[in-house]
């Protein structure tokens, strides 16, 4: 089987360098771009297995022009009808600017010429390229011509184009120049091709100044040698050609060697003032030069190429469709791979540079001065080919924590403190090991809410807050914007919140020297979660009214010794957004308490009796609120706050929140299932009089026996007190009421609250009852009946 060999000497030589003494272009810089041509449409399109049809050429060519090339080569039109037939559709459909030249090429055959003239004819800028091969190989095993057969052969065949070129530019109001190339330019002895370009030049014989120039096209047909020996042959053919001025020295470099564009761009160094080429380097075999690799890579110097690759994927995806060919993910630019870095160095100097360079570009906008791109990895900004930074960070096994963070902060704004980056680290590369795949955008921002709890109801963790309000000690509410735990010394704050403990509402309250602390405070006191805070950073998000702040918060274990908090090596981070700083903060700290908790059972939430009484009462009430939905009257609430304390003195302190509750129910009558000692089984209200007074007939059930009472007054609830005053001795009278809705929809209900005097034998007594029905009426008089239920009063004698 054949193979490499040991000495490939044997079968290889080496290109022969030229002798050139003073070679001027290696010092040379870039400062203007080369004249462009495509050949997409010639030399892209004869590489191609399935050549493109007439509609694929017009959609390139529309393309070529959107990107701004002012000479295009669009065929080789005595190649094939389709070719020709192209031509001329662009020139009768007026698809040319009349600032663009097309180009067509031709060999040097007379049957050729007149063809390829016939294509162009009525076109109004036009550049005949013709060429035949020069170099010995050729020379001697194609043409077998000598050198002087070589020139003649090119010689004749320039007369006719000259001929050619006189006659339709006079008749068809053409202007027509001339492009020869000595095909093969790079394997020819130089000396010849000057010989041959001479004789060209003679023989066209009006090369002048300005677009008069003749294009001398010298071609590295096949790339043979390195790009300093391209460069030193368009050099020393540039300095030895006559009438320089009236030359433009054309480069058509291959990619043989992969060194291409190298060679063009050494080349332009060398004196060349054009350039042929495809878009992302189609063409015979390895392919043309790549026009946009080299335009772009002007642009990167800070040279406007003059051609306008601003949405580059568009253009890829028309080239594609064109070419029926791929532009490789890692192709210089486009690719799409070219602005994603996978690993984790690179990942994290990006991120670096791009913190870096926004407070650069910041100080030197504010001192007028250019922004300039300095970037580690990427030597052109994503944004200004169309890209976005989306994919500049991908993550994968090879990656780290700064590229991980760098995604999170581009999709959730969120700026993670350097331990936390390293905490979410562990997260993510345990996704990527498990999954041994990429880990995309939406899964790493998935991971973080769900390793936060961020981002809404759908990610909540078992705590969470709903909401809350920090007092300072004698000074009322703080104001909201408070922030982090910047309290002023000796000045102390409390904590009374609403919070979500395993889907059940609660009310917490703690004390602290800040928000954080008493927030941290009622967790322990409340829920024996024993944290502390270690870490507290925050930022803000957005601007003016629509800014909102980031908290970021590590809390260790709780330790009576607070140096063995700060060595702690078990830790848990968590992070808040709100718009108030010191709500992010609270969320924050809830955040981090669900990693600490994890699915630890929490203690039943316990309330303290050890509040001062109005305060205490808030909390009572705060918890009906929560627990039933029951927003309760003033003095409902002091008369339940006794309730409680007494019930919590009976049972040793505490009561908890399901017993608070259920102490409320029964005491108040409350939805509960016992019937109580007068209960109202049925009713009708009737209307009496013309001024508005009612009937109440009621069916009660009264210490377990019915009763049919009726009474009087001037609306459904006096008049069922008068009903009641027929069976009891004393008089019951309303002290307060009121009512609210709660539910809604179909569901909704309304709930009264009634207090109600006894006055019997001198003395007075007040309770509270509660009645609910979706029938207004009927709630309140069931309020009233559950009302009388707890005075004690007495009965009539039967
Ligand atoms: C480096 C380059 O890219 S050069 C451009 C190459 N592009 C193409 O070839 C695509 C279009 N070509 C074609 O469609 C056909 O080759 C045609 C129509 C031009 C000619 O077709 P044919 O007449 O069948 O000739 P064929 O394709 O075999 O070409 C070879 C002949 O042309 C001659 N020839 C090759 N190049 C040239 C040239 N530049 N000038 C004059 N004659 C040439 C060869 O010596 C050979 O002649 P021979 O038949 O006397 O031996
Ligand atoms: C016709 C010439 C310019 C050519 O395509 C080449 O040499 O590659």
């Amino acid at each position: 089987m054949p193979c490499m060999l040991i000495d490939p000497s044997a079968k290889y030589r080496p290109y022969v360098p030229l002798k050139i003494d003073n070679r001027q272009w290696p010092t040379k810089t870039f400062s203007k771009p080369p004249i462009w041509l495509s050949t997409d449409l010639r030399d892209g399109n004869q590489a191609l297995a399935n050549p493109m049809t007439g509609d694929q050429k017009l959609t390139f060519f529309r393309l070529l022009l959107r990107c701004g090339f002012k000479e295009i080569e669009i065929a080789y039109p005595a190649a094939s009808d389709t070719d020709f037939n192209f031509v001329r559709s662009l020139i009768e459909n007026n698809e040319i600017p009349d600032d663009v030249w097309i180009q067509v090429l031709t060999p040097a055959r007379e049957d050729l010429i007149r063809r390829t003239f016939e294509a162009v004819k009525g076109a109004k800028n036009v550049i005949i390229h013709m060429y035949n091969a020069t170099c010995p190989m050729f020379r001697n095993v194609v043409f077998r011509n000598d050198q002087a057969q070589t020139v003649k052969l090119a010689v004749t065949h320039t007369q006719l184009v000259r001929e050619l070129a006189d006659k339709y530019s006079a008749e068809h109001n053409m202007k027509i120049r001339y492009e020869y190339s000595p095909e093969t330019f790079s394997q020819t002895e130089i000396e010849f091709s000057l010989e041959i370009c001479e004789a060209v030049k003679k023989t066209w014989g009006k090369a002048g100044l300005g677009d008069e120039r003749i294009i001398f096209n010298l071609p590295a047909t096949v790339e043979i040698a390195p790009p300093n020996h391209y460069a030193d042959q368009i050099e020393y053919f540039g300095t030895h050609i006559s009438e320089r001025e009236k030359v433009v020295i054309s480069l058509h470099p291959h990619n043989d060697r992969g060194t291409g564009i190298a060679a063009a761009e050494l080349a332009c160094l060398a004196g060349a003032d054009r350039v042929e080429g495809c878009l992302f380097g189609n063409g015979e075999r390895t392919g043309n030069v790549d026009i946009v690799n080299l335009a772009l890579n002007l642009y990167t110097q800070g040279i406007a190429p003059q051609l306008d690759f601003s949405d580059i994927q568009s253009i890829i995806e028309i080239v594609t469709q064109c070419n029926d060919l791929p532009v490789h993910p890692r192709h210089p630019y486009g690719g799409e791979l070219v602005f994603t870095a996978f690993s984790g160095s690179h990942q994290d100097a990006i991120k670096k540079g791009f913190e870096d360079q926004n407070i650069r570009h910041e100080k030197a906008a504010a001192a007028g001065e250019a922004q300039i791109w300095d970037m580690p990895y990427l030597p052109i900004d994503p944004l200004d080919l169309g890209c976005n930074y989306e994919a500049v960070i991908r993550v994968n096994s090879q990656s780290g924590k700064g590229g991980i963070a760098y995604i999170v902060k581009q999709n959730l704004h969120l700026d993670l403190p350097r331990k936390m980056q390293m905490v979410f680290y562990q997260v993510i590369q345990e996704i990527s090991d498990r999954e041994a795949r990429e880990v995309t955008v939406d899964d790493i921002t998935t991971a973080f809410r769900k390793t936060y709890h961020f981002g809404g109801p759908k990610y909540e963790g078992r705590l969470a807050l709903r909401n809350f309000r920090i007092t300072t000690e004698g000074s009322g509410d703080l104001p909201n914007g408070v922030g982090g735990d910047e309290t002023p010394p000796d000045e102390r704050r409390r904590f009374d919140g609403t919070v979500v403990v395993d889907g059940v509402l609660r009310v917490i309250r703690g004390d602290g020297n800040g928000p954080i602390s008493s927030l941290l405070d009622a967790l322990r006191k409340h829920l024996d979660i024993q944290l502390s805070l270690r870490e507290y950073t925050e930022h803000t998000i957005g601007f003016d009214q629509g800014a909102r702040a980031a908290a970021y918060i590590e809390l260790v274990p709780l330790s009576p010794d607070v140096k063995d908090e700060r060595r702690a090596a078990q830790s848990w981070w968590g992070v808040g957004l709100d718009s108030d700083i010191a709500a992010a903060g609270l969320r924050a700290v809830l955040s981090a308490a669900n990693n600490a908790i994890g699915d630890r059972a929490l203690p039943e939430l316990k309330l303290s009796v050890g509040f001062d009484t109005s305060s205490g009462q808030s909390d009572v009430s705060d918890a009906i609120v929560n627990s039933l939905n029951l927003t309760l009257p003033r003095r409902l609430q002091a008369s339940f706050f006794e309730v409680v304390q007494r019930a919590t003195h009976a049972s040793g302190g505490q009561i908890s929140y399901e017993d608070l509750t259920k102490l409320f129910q029964t005491t108040y009558g409350y939805e509960v299932a016992e019937k109580a000692r007068i209960s109202l089984e049925s009713f009708t209200i009737e209307p009496i009089g013309s001024d508005g007074g009612r009937r109440f007939n009621g069916n009660l059930l009264v210490d377990g026996e019915a009763r049919k009472v009726a009474g009087e007054g001037n609306g459904p609830l006096s008049s069922a007190l008068a009903a009641l005053h027929t069976m009891i001795e004393g008089t019951l009278s309303i002290r307060e009421y009121s009512e609210h809705s709660v539910g809604a929809g179909s569901e909704v209900k309304a709930v009264s609250f009634v207090e109600l005097l006894y006055e019997v034998n001198g003395k007075k007594e007040s309770a509270w009852g509660l009645g609910s029905d979706t029938d207004i009426t009927a709630s309140g008089l069931r309020g009233v009946m559950r009302s009388a239920s707890s005075l004690p009063v007495v009965l009539k004698a039967a």
